[in-house]
């Protein structure tokens, strides 16, 4: 393929090193991969005037975690720091672990049966799986948004006023309900109508009611599992930019297929893909964890960059 039908990807990023890359790419790795000559690169814009985040300050640190539905090993040593008041994105092929990786964080893989852990998975240094460690606390602590909207069949105001009254809140629940519809960013479209079902709200407004009914309990971190995938490109967008603000108070992960969506809003990006092991077994692994600039512009592993250009997954 000549290279005008190829488009940059990034700024500054240096077109025949990333051909020699596809290179090693083809000869190099696994099956997965398509003919890159064939596909054109995928175009990935990245804000490259982004402050680089630290990781000063992490709250959570997993180290060689590895998940287990029965006998079989889904995900494979992923070793991770995630900071506070980040936003970080776990990407990759469909399969490779990211929404198994992701509801470790609050323990909701301990309502599959049959699932369990090896590795360790600290929250500000005490470890998540201890013996002494409540889930449910920990589900308080780190909220959870799904794929699908899944307000309950109540008032917008009850889908708020749900989760403080299950932790015994009595008083002061006008005043949650209307900062938790500000925060996200619903506050001035329901205001007028907080008695009328949430099942009544568009998509996008459901997905933004969702968001509310985890801020209302007051998490420090909140897990997004596809959040958008259900919604048209306008309701993406004011997701996307109430997760920017949202970051401002909380530490932010999210699963998404989206790779313009990772670079638009994380600090930092996972890339996770599955390999075959000897006896046939796929296990999904974490290949690259770096700030989403490095991952989008300047990636070390071959197969995140084939992954980031289209060329597979
Ligand atoms: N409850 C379960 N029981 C058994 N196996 C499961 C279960 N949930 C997921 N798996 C398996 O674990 C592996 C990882 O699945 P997971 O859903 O975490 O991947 P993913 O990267 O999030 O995929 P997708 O992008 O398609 O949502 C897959 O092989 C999947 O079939």
């Amino acid at each position: 393929m000549p290279d005008t039908t190829r488009q940059q990807k990034t700024t500054g990023h240096d077109q025949a090193t990333r051909h020699d890359r596809s290179r090693q790419n083809q000869t190099g790795h696994d099956q997965t991969e398509r003919d890159q000559e064939d596909l054109p690169v995928q175009t990935i814009h990245f804000d490259s005037d982004r402050e680089a985040p630290d990781l000063v300050d992490p709250v959570f640190e997993v180290s060689d975690l590895s998940v287990f539905y029965g006998d079989y090993e889904a995900v494979r040593d992923v070793t991770m720091t995630i900071g506070r008041r980040q936003i970080t994105a776990m990407i990759g092929p469909s399969g490779c672990g990211k929404s198994t990786v992701l509801r470790c964080f609050n323990r909701m893989n301990d309502l599959i049966p049959g699932t369990r852990i090896a590795g360790k998975i600290s929250y500000h240094g005490q470890d998540l799986y201890g013996t002494d460690v409540d889930p449910i606390e920990v589900r308080r602590r780190i909220g959870m948004v799904f794929q699908k909207p899944n307000p309950f069949p109540k008032s917008i105001y009850d889908n708020i006023a749900y989760g403080p009254r299950v932790n015994g809140v009595r008083r002061g629940l006008d005043d949650i309900v209307e900062e938790s519809l500000h925060e996200a960013a619903l506050w001035d479209e329901v205001k007028d109508k907080l008695k009328d079902s949430a099942l009544a709200l568009s998509g996008g407004q459901q997905q933004r009611l969702c968001i509310a009914r985890t801020i209302a309990v007051k998490p420090e971190v909140i897990l997004m599992d596809e959040p958008c995938s259900a919604l048209d490109p306008i309701a993406t967008a004011k997701i996307e930019d109430l997760m920017q603000r949202l970051a401002q108070r909380f530490t932010i992960l999210i699963v998404t297929h989206n790779m313009q969506q990772a670079a638009r809003v994380s600090d930092r990006t996972a890339f996770l893909t599955a390999d075959v092991d000897d006896d046939g077994v796929r296990h999904g692994r974490l290949i690259e964890y770096d700030i989403t600039g490095h991952i989008f512009t300047t990636p070390s592993d071959n197969r995140t960059e084939a992954y980031i250009t289209g060329r597979f997954g």
